[in-house]
């Protein structure tokens, strides 16, 4: 059996930090990372607001993360394997309909993106109030550092506008408060995927 969970939300909700500790508990689990597949920074568009346009699809090579998800849905075994993960013997020689595979695809903008809508089990989104995502945004280090006034020009504007979007468009989210504790955001999400993996089996 192959199951897709999508966990989106806000930058600095706390999505790869649960993902990271959800896939290590998880049997056979792979995970895409959004994050991965920013185009090159030369092809970032540049607003009217004079802002780098990062936190938008376009600024996504959303082509080639849907054909990762493909080449795992194709054969989560040999994806597993080529991406260093684990696989459980049995999961080795048997087929994988006989078998739970999991895929965590984590990002920011995972339910804005038609081809991808359907492909998820399960949709959960974390979402975290603006004081406190400016905060965790103002300690973090990406590979291109956020000039000045990029948080309330152009993230924070972003965010709203796709949160909308996916309110408008997308039906069976599964919202987590991300000012719960790590602890509690993990234990929330493992037993909730345990409990659905458990009624399909
Ligand atoms: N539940 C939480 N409570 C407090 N801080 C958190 C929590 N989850 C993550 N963080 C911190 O917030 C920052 C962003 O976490 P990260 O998992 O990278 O978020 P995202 O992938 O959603 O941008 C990191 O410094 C991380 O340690
Ligand atoms: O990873 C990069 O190369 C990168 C370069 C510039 C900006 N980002 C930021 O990465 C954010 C999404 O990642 P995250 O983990 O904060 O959800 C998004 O808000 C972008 O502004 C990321
Ligand atoms: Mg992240």
């Amino acid at each position: 059996m192959k199951y897709i969970i999508g966990i989106g939300g806000v930058t600095n909700g706390g999505k790869t930090t649960l993902t990271k500790r959800l896939c290590k508990a998880l049997p056979n689990c792979c995970v895409v990372h959004q994050d991965d597949f920013f185009k090159p920074q030369d092809q970032i568009e540049v607003g009217v607001d004079g802002f780098k346009q990062w936190d938008v699809i376009t600024a996504l090579d959303m082509e080639s993360m849907v054909n990762t998800i493909k080449g795992w849905a194709e054969n989560p075994v040999k994806f597993a394997r080529s991406h260093g993960i684990p696989v459980s013997p049995t999961a080795e020689v048997s087929h994988p309909e006989n078998e739970i595979h999991i895929l965590i695809v984590e990002g920011f903008l995972l339910y804005n993106y038609q081809p991808l809508l359907d492909v998820y089990s399960k949709c959960y989104y974390i979402a975290i109030p603006y004081e406190e995502c400016k905060r965790r945004r103002s300690t973090r280090n990406y590979t291109v550092p956020d000039p000045p006034g990029l948080f309330d020009g152009h993230v924070w504007p972003m965010y709203l506008k796709h949160r909308k979007e996916m309110e408008n468009n997308c039906l069976g989210i599964e919202y987590l408060d991300g000012t719960k504790s790590k602890d509690d955001l993990y234990n929330e999400a493992y037993e909730d995927i345990q409990n659905t993996l458990l009624n399909r089996l």
